[in-house]
């Protein structure tokens, strides 16, 4: 389990972080959400290593991450939010490289999985540069996936594949930030919405889809609710002539929790 507690990130007398906490567990894959600012990125760069928190703790399975940092960095694999590629390399030539950077053996079988060419990577499109992004942040076979806006730029039929073959990944702590709300309600178990370096929102998101509204038209006009007993009292009391269930989007929980 990744554990991120009370992380708190000062840039001179601007706080970043707030006290930011969550919980990624092994076998669940976490969007992180929020307006532009709102610290995801901070979040990532300091769960990945690359910055460190003012204050706070990152721990994974239960292993302080800061004070075992080479250990710990190398079960992690990290997407930053624009891809750090080598252009004259081709794709196997850089993933090759990583490999033996790890000390592991090169596999193709990643490369065929995300439909990778063999091609210099300087002539490939956005969309290929990020499955190569992908790519080599599994070289490792790491436990846990920090991917900063992975769907960022892309066109929706990469960003499917790219969605389902995180999917099919088993056994892995993923975690990724996201302004594209559709691909963190397709791919996620579970939700953090992020406001001004807090944490203001944190579920699963088949709770949130869940959470049904009853629109009831009567005689008298038109009652909404999420209450099953105000629900029945209405059909007691009322004439009702239609009733409709609308349910929720986690883009409609989300547009109410920024505007409060
Ligand atoms: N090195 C830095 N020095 C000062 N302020 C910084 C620094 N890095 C980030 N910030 C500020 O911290 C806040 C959070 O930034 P961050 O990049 O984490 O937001 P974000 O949620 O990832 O936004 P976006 O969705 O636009 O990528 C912003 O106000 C940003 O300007």
């Amino acid at each position: 389990m990744l554990k991120v507690e009370g992380l708190v990130k000062t840039y001179g007398d601007f706080t970043a972080l707030k006290g930011v906490s969550f919980r990624v567990r092994r076998g669940e894959i976490l969007g992180l959400i929020g307006e532009n600012g709102a610290g995801k990125s901070t979040t990532i760069r300091i769960l990945v290593g690359l910055i460190t928190p003012t204050s706070g703790v990152v721990e994974y399975d239960g292993v302080d991450f800061f004070s075992n940092l080479d250990e710990l960095k190398r079960r992690i694999g990290y997407v930053p939010e624009v891809d750090a590629l080598y252009d004259d390399m081709t794709a196997e030539e850089y993933l090759k490289f990583f490999a033996s950077l790890y000390g592991v053996k090169f596999k193709r079988e990643i490369m065929d999985k995300l439909g990778i060419p063999n091609k210099a990577i300087g002539e490939m499109s956005k969309g290929m540069k990020r499955k190569v992004s992908v790519a080599r942040s599994l070289i490792h076979n790491p436990d846990y996936l920090i991917y900063d806006e992975p769907f960022s730029g892309l066109d929706p039929m990469v960003s499917l594949t790219l969605a389902d073959f995180l999917k099919s990944l088993k056994n892995k702590a993923i975690l990724f930030s996201a302004h594209n709300l559709y691909y963190v309600e397709y791919l996620c178990d579970r939700v953090v919405i992020m406001k001004s370096g807090e944490v203001i929102y944190e579920g699963d998101v088949e709770e949130i889809r869940g959470l049904k509204t009853y629109v009831i038209k009567t005689e008298k006009g038109v009652v909404r609710t999420n209450d099953v007993s105000e629900l029945v009292d209405v059909l007691r009391n009322e004439k009702v002539l239609s009733i409709d269930v609308e349910v929720k989007r986690l883009e409609d929980l989300y547009f109410e929790l920024m505007r409060k």
